[in-house]
């Protein structure tokens, strides 16, 4: 089945279009967890736990398993097969490398890990990302306009294609709606700190799921992202929330905390949907 099917049935099934970051940071873990990687695989049971019922797809950030080394990549394994298999698992790894490398690279995300999807950069084109996208029934979303302050200083740079000007980040988005009709397998990824470019996107690309994060923590602003991304959509968008809703509470409630961030936003996001 091809991901964005399993999306939407997700989507369907729990009538969510929330999407759970697990960024693991311990730091930011509850008070009586020990600050050890040790403790990643009991912190990410316990929200999956309490939230699964809540999303359509959890997202893993790599960086933050990584960080600690094998025992942070082995968190991650577990962590992915923790999760039920009806909801789809992202893996944040924003990869992008010459054909060779990003076939490494899907191998190991896809067949070893067995992740879903996986979010890529496009600054290599096609070739580089064509090892992702044509791996059968597996999602790629591709960065388009990123939730970060300074996403404009390349992205928003003029370009001249095709005798018209446009912004780089709506021609990227051409571009992966082009490799979409080849493949099949596209989506976009566009922040909600950027609702009028999220707007502008869709207009350009009802038919294409859109991933939008900076909700929560990075301030983007739900109410208006959320009618952006969904006005005249044939696909839908997923909006992620990571620390807003894992770090709701650093004390021994901190499951039931997460559950409760995670509720009130999907409702929110329910609730700031154009049609329903
Ligand atoms: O690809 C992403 O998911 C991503 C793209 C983007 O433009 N902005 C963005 O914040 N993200 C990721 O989404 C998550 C956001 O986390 P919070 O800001 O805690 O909700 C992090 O893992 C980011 O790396």
């Amino acid at each position: 089945m091809q991901f964005l099917e399993r999306l939407n049935q997700a989507i369907r099934a729990n009538d969510s279009m929330l999407c759970i970051g697990l960024d693991p940071d311990l730091e930011r873990f509850p008070a009586h967890l020990p600050r050890d990687p040790s403790s990643i695989l009991a912190f990410n049971r316990a929200i999956i736990e309490a939230t699964a019922d809540l999303v359509c797809a959890y997202k893993p950030n790599l960086a933050f398993y990584l960080v600690h080394g094998e025992a942070g990549l082995r968190a991650l394994v577990e962590t992915r097969r923790l999760i039920p298999p009806q909801i789809p698992v992202i893996l944040d790894a924003k990869a992008g490398d010459i054909a060779s490398t990003s076939a490494a690279y899907a191998q190991a995300f896809f067949d070893r890990w067995g992740f879903d999807a996986v979010t890529v950069h496009p600054y290599l084109g096609e070739d580089g990302l064509a090892p992702f996208l044509r791996a059968p029934g597996r999602g790629v979303f591709v960065l388009v306009k990123t939730s970060n302050p300074g996403a404009g200083e390349l992205q928003d740079v003029p370009v001249r294609a095709d005798g018209s000007e446009e912004p780089l980040y709506l021609h990227v988005a051409r571009r992966v709606a082009r490799w979409n009709e080849r493949y099949g397998s596209c989506g976009l990824v566009v922040g909600a700190t950027y609702p009028a470019e999220l707007a502008a996107v869709r207009r350009q690309h009802p038919d294409l799921p859109i991933l939008v994060p900076g909700v929560g923590a990075q301030a983007g602003d739900l109410e208006a992202a959320v009618p952006s991304g969904l006005a005249g959509a044939a696909a839908p968008i997923v909006v992620n929330a990571t620390r807003s809703v894992i770090y709701a509470s650093q004390g021994p409630d901190f499951a039931a905390a997460a559950r409760a961030a995670a509720l009130a936003l999907r409702d929110a996001i329910n609730r700031a949907r154009p049609t329903r």
